[in-house]
Formats: C-alpha cells, sequence, structure tokens
C-alpha cells in the first residue's frame, strides 16, 4: 500500500505497457454514438456512479461533476457513465465494460463501490480481458472518491475533493498523449 505521504495518480495502471487505444466498443457508452465518427485515438472511460453513496451525496455531486469531466475530458475521450442499480451491480458493469475494451474504468462512490469495481476486474481469479482489444490491451482503474468514510482515497494520500481526482484523472490521460 501507498504511503500516506505519496500522492498517486487516479489512473492505476497495470504494469505491462498500454497499447495506444482505438475507438472500443463500450456499450455502456453515452458519449460514444457522438464520437464514433472521430480518428480512433479516442479512449473510453466508463464511470461507475453508485447514486446512494454518502446517503444520496454521490448522486447529486455527480450530477454537478458530469459536466465538468465532459469540458475537461472530451477532447481525449468518450466519457461513459453508467450508475448502478444496487449491490453488486458495479461488479458486472466492470465486467463488462473491460470485455468491450474500456481504456479505464472509474469507481465513483465509496470504498464499497471501488471494492465491486475492482473485483469486476477479474472473474474467477484470473484478469478480466477485452474481446476485442489484442492480448496487450489493458484497463486501469481509476477513483472519484465520494463516499462517506472514503478510506481508500485517504491512504492513497488523496484528498476527498472530487474536483481534485478530476484533476488527477486529466493531468494522467493528458501524459498518455
Ligand atoms: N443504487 C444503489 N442502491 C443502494 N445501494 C447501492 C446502489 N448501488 C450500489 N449500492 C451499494 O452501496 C454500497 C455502499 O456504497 P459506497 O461505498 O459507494 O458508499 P458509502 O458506504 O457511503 O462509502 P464508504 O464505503 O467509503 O464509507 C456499495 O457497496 C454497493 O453495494
Amino acid at each position: 500500500m501507498a504511503s500516506p505521504a505519496t500522492p498517486r495518480p487516479a489512473l492505476i495502471r497495470p504494469r505491462a505497457s498500454r497499447s495506444r487505444s482505438q475507438l472500443g466498443a463500450v456499450s455502456l457508452a453515452s458519449d460514444h454514438a457522438a464520437a464514433t465518427g472521430s480518428s480512433g485515438h479516442r479512449r473510453d472511460f466508463v464511470f461507475v456512479v453508485n447514486p446512494s453513496g454518502a446517503n444520496g451525496r454521490t448522486g447529486k455531486q455527480w450530477k454537478q461533476l458530469l459536466p465538468l469531466l465532459r469540458t475537461r475530458l472530451a477532447d481525449q475521450c468518450n466519457i461513459c457513465e453508467c450508475i448502478t442499480s444496487g449491490p453488486s451491480h458495479a461488479i458486472d458493469v466492470t465486467r463488462e465494460a473491460i470485455k468491450d475494451g474500456a481504456d479505464a474504468v472509474i469507481a465513483v462512490g465509496g470504498d464499497g463501490t471501488l471494492h465491486e469495481v475492482v473485483n469486476g476486474f477479474f472473474w474467477k481469479g484470473s484478469p478480466v480481458r477485452a474481446l476485442d482489444r489484442g492480448p496487450d490491451h489493458l484497463t486501469a482503474l481509476g477513483l472519484i472518491p465520494l463516499g462517506t468514510g472514503s478510506d481508500f482515497a485517504r491512504t492513497f494520500g488523496w484528498s476527498n475533493d472530487p474536483r481534485q481526482a478530476i484533476d488527477r484523472i486529466v493531468r494522467e490521460e493528458l501524459n498518455q498523449n
């Protein structure tokens, strides 16, 4: 686990080298259709949002954050939003997003939501893989901490300010290009 004094990027990348993204087929996408005519270098980011986190604060804050995310990432990324419907839904959504070729799956909520998203990266003990992106394609894990406790974020030295989380995601994304 990282030292609390060492802030880390918001996207936790697997060690293997990442392939440059091509336009994936993220069926969960809300922005995807609008972007399918682009040059093929846009990345698919799937935000898995628990609307009930922090007694409903997560859902309310997410509504304010989404336009900001769109403004800051729309040039580089397809932003896909998935609102969870109940416990364990984030696991299934994450698995589907990875299979569909997502470049990043970002948990929006607290530690419970993050836990489910991390579980979605695996199936029967093995990593879930994209179906059509080649063997080198890997999906990054991200977090916008909006839960009650958000202990994981604190452990990484991240503040609970979602705008700072967006800054980290944008910075990481720009470093990729
Ligand atoms: N639509 C939903 N309605 C009710 N519960 C949900 C829904 N979507 C997800 N959940 C469940 O809510 C649980 C708790 O959510 P989350 O961890 O995001 O918030 P929190 O408990 O407020 O934060 P923390 O765990 O950091 O204290 C998750 O583990 C998940 O199973």
